[in-house]
């Protein structure tokens, strides 16, 4: 504890300071400034008593105490008057301190690369961070605040007790041992008990938006998954709640025993006390000031203890923060890319490259070399898993190859800024996000609005009769899980999606499966126009429907992450290879029967 929490103190200072630099003074300052005057009320508590237990008539002594008296109430209004104004400032930091925390985090995890997405490790801090995180950055900043609150308030008896006798000042603290003890042991207890089940605590969450969202609620009936989803959260819960409640026996244990060595500490306090003035080392004015010191440090340090707890327990946790923001910045792009070359470019070429993702056994690419030029549509095929969505995606700089080059022209992705270079490619990926917006910003997509440009993408994709037939037209929100929303078949969502690529007007367009949920007539269509969309510009278009891919330039056949073999449709059919035999077998499915055309 002692060793994290001068960096914990740090960070959550210097946060604060970032959200608000007034609030943060004026929490700080109002707090140690409140502190001083508890010290000064004591010490005039002690004036008080002094006059009232000295010789002579009770009215003289009366009125001997009264400017004490009066000291002490100004004392005390000063203090109370600070306390507000910090305690004002404290409740404004909070929500600030939560929003500055939460858009750091959110301006990492869209900024990192893609494949952090692919990693386990990288979700599992993320999840820290998002849920736990960020909302105890909010505590570790008020924490920080109340413990040094209440280690002024602590502070500030334990003086002026040493400045009534300097004996005094250690009984005070002998107090706090047992209760700092108790309260940190809790604190780590729960979170390791937190850090044990967070893998656990993720699959509860993910089992439970399989059984409470919209999405799957199909599939769990049509597939009676009930009894399953049911039995596998159980098990989940199960564990969790072994483990809470093994958490809740030792911390039981350890605040009781924190409480048995408080008492017995204070009943120390006292006796060592009773023993000072017995000895005549202290008058009977300074041992009662001293009870009043010693039960305003106590209270002090109750407050200290509890917040020192649970700064300790959110410092876990915002250690968490701290640990997946370095994380993440270690899996920034490059910072200082250059600009992709102004204007068109010529040519897209990949050289030799091969990728693995993250944790794969093998590479999804191996030593791939294709060249699109402007103004050209290659198609990239070859069956389920060679590869094509990847070299796409590699092609598109959202991946970057583990060896071999990408370049636009003579410029090496690698040493492009890489959101300028994605401003000029539209990927219309196979597994399309359905945006819970309006139709308009699932074209859009954060573009400005040109509305003659919308039309004509929504157009191009065969959307416009979609939105034809929508109530609110462009302006239908996309979700069903709120009001006045809409769903869309797979088809209609294909061709919002396929829409997007049109609106966009990039230099290199990707096309994914964009066909894989259309009817004919849609199918026929699109491909019309997407051969169209190649003018000026250039084409990536992968899909299965063969017969659809004869009007490329170029064919590249994929197989297990390598080119198999390339070139123009004719060719490929002569060369009677791998594409000839699955051109074939999607031919011989349109074959009429014999049988059936007798
Ligand atoms: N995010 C990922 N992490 C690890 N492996 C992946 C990931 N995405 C794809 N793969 C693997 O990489 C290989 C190539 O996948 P890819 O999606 O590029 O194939 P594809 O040719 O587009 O397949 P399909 O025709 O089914 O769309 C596959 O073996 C796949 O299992």
């Amino acid at each position: 504890m002692l060793r994290r929490f001068p960096m914990l103190v740090t960070a959550a200072v210097r946060l604060a300071w970032r959200a608000s630099r007034a609030d943060t003074a004026v929490a700080l300052g109002g707090n140690l400034a409140a502190g001083v005057f508890t010290a000064f009320g004591l010490l005039a508590t002690s004036d008080v008593l002094a006059s009232l237990f000295a010789a002579g008539p009770t009215p003289g002594r009366v009125r001997a105490a009264l400017p004490a008296l009066a000291l002490v109430g100004a004392a005390a209004a000063l203090r109370g008057a600070l306390l507000a104004a910090a305690g004002w400032a404290q409740a404004r930091l909070k929500p600030q301190v939560e929003r500055q925390a939460e858009t750091r985090l959110f301006e990492l995890t869209t900024r990192v690369e893609l494949t952090a997405f692919d990693d386990h490790e990288f979700h599992n801090a993320m999840r820290r961070a998002r849920d736990n995180g960020v909302p105890d950055t909010a505590t570790v900043v008020e924490m920080t605040v109340s413990a040094l609150t209440g280690a002024v308030g602590l502070a500030a008896p334990a003086v002026a007790l040493g400045l009534l006798h300097p004996a005094l000042m250690p009984l005070l603290l002998v107090t706090a041992v047992p209760a700092g003890w108790a309260a940190l042991r809790t604190a780590r207890l729960r979170y390791a008990a937190f850090y044990r089940l967070s893998a656990a605590r993720r699959r509860k969450f993910m089992l439970s938006d399989l059984m409470a969202e919209r999405q799957p609620a199909a599939e769990v009936r049509a597939f009676t998954l009930r009894g399953f989803l049911l039995g596998e959260y159980d098990r989940v819960a199960e564990l969790e709640q072994r483990v809470q409640l093994d958490v809740a026996r030792r911390q039981t244990g350890a605040k009781a025993a924190g409480d048995l060595l408080t008492g017995a500490a204070t009943v120390a306090v006292y006796a060592a006390l009773g023993g000072l003035l017995a000895g005549g080392v202290i008058p009977l004015s300074v041992a009662g000031a001293a009870v009043l010191a010693i039960r305003a440090g106590q209270s002090s340090l109750a407050a200290c203890v509890l917040s020192l707890n649970k700064l300790y327990e959110a410092g876990l946790y915002f250690g968490d923060y701290l640990n997946f923001r370095a994380l993440a910045a270690e899996r920034l792009p490059p910072p200082d890319g250059a600009a992709p070359p102004a204007g068109d470019f010529g040519r897209v070429t990949a050289e030799g490259v091969t990728f693995r993702y993250p944790g794969a056994a093998a590479p999804a690419l191996t030593d791939v070399s294709v060249t699109v030029r402007r103004g050209e549509v290659i198609a990239l095929v070859g069956e389920n898993g060679s590869g094509k969505t990847t070299l796409a995606k590699l092609l598109a700089g959202l991946y970057r190859p583990d060896s071999g080059t990408i370049r636009w022209d003579d410029a090496d992705l690698a040493g492009l800024d890489g959101d300028a270079l994605r401003r000029r490619v539209a990927v219309i990926a196979q597994d399309h996000t359905r945006w819970p917006l309006t139709v308009r910003e699932n074209i859009v997509m954060g573009r400005p609005l040109d509305e003659d440009r919308l039309a004509g993408a929504a157009a191009a994709a065969g959307a416009d009769r979609v939105v034809d037939e929508l109530p609110g037209g462009y302006d239908a929100l996309l979700d069903r899980r709120f009001r006045g929303g809409h769903d869309l078949s797979g088809g209609q969502w294909q061709r919002v999606a396929a829409a997007r690529g049109f609106y966009r007007d990039a230099a290199l367009v990707i096309f994914d499966e964009p066909t894989s949920a259309l009817d004919a007539r849609a199918e026929h269509a699109l491909f019309e126009r997407i051969r169209r969309h190649a003018d000026g510009r250039t084409v990536v278009l992968i899909t299965h429907r063969l017969a659809s891919v004869r009007f490329a330039d170029r064919i590249y056949v994929l197989d297990h992450g390598r080119v198999a073999e390339s070139g123009a449709h004719a060719d490929l059919l002569a060369a009677d290879g791998l594409y000839a035999e699955l051109y074939r077998l999607q031919a011989s499915a349109f074959q009429p029967d014999p049988q059936e055309v007798a």
